[in-house]
């Protein structure tokens, strides 16, 4: 009987009180279950055995988080005071892409997760996307509610002849809009999938992986299910974490 593939969704800690906890949200925990089930990966860096894990794994989400890639990672100006850092889960998730891609387990990064995939492979970060010419504020209102905050913000161009068209999304679509940080210089062997009108890059897939490698900046967890061009970004994500745990 085929076995259910088993899906791992990188953890953030967080201070709950007086004590760390390791979370994932629901949102990205329900989009994965697309796909298989979900399997929450604790940000313990070192500690995890990471060979065992991609044993274990058919695929990984690399999730969003108000957290921000530390810029030691990329050799970037040190962050403005109050920025939020988790550094255990970059920790963790930076080499655990590099090593996943090697190992031709599927990923899908979204928003951080884009964020991490571009510094795995080398790429840098604006800090203040807002504040960077020539480009727009990709940021939410926080004071606005969620429905509106996670509602269509922008286009996206998408790549002709890239994945994301393979999946079969137009040439122009709407995506919702929640950073403020963004990929500055584009990592190596990161084919653009997709950019906003301003020309920030918005969707990224991974060259020379042999499966499914895609980074995106938007949040395509949201509502999954009633957004059509979101829903084929995890449709082509389960096709391959099925194919991965098959091939076992
Ligand atoms: N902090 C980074 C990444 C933005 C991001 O991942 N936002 C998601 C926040 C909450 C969630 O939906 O998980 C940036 O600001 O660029």
């Amino acid at each position: 009987m085929a076995r259910m593939p088993l899906i791992g969704v990188s953890a953030c800690t967080s201070l709950i009180g007086h004590h760390v906890f390791h979370i994932a949200g629901d949102k990205y925990i329900c989009a994965a279950a697309i796909a298989g089930l979900p399997l929450v990966i604790p940000a313990l860096g070192n500690l995890i055995d990471r060979d065992a894990l991609l044993e274990s794994v058919d695929g990984l989400l690399f999730t969003g988080s108000p957290s921000n890639v530390a810029p030691q990672h990329y050799n970037g100006p040190a962050s403005a005071a109050g920025t939020q850092h988790d550094l255990a889960r970059d920790d963790t998730t930076l080499p655990l892409i590099r090593a996943a891609v090697r190992a031709g387990i599927p990923i899908l990064g979204i928003c951080r997760g884009f964020q991490e995939m571009n510094v795995a492979f080398g790429g840098t970060l604006h800090q203040k996307v807002h504040e960077t010419s020539p480009y727009q504020d990709h940021r939410e209102d926080p004071l606005e509610p969620l429905d509106m905050q996670y509602g269509q913000r922008h286009s996206l161009t998408v790549q002709p002849g890239g994945l994301l068209e393979m999946l079969g999304l137009p040439p122009k679509i709407q995506v919702n809009s929640l950073h403020g940080q963004g990929v500055e210089t584009l990592g190596s062997g990161l084919r653009i999938e997709a950019s906003a009108p301003d020309g920030l890059v918005e969707a990224f897939s991974v060259e020379a992986a042999d499966t499914f490698a895609l980074g995106v900046q938007w949040h395509p967890e949201w509502q999954v299910q009633s957004n059509p061009h979101y829903l084929a970004i995890f449709q082509e994500f389960a096709r391959a974490c099925r194919e991965r745990a098959q091939r076992r």
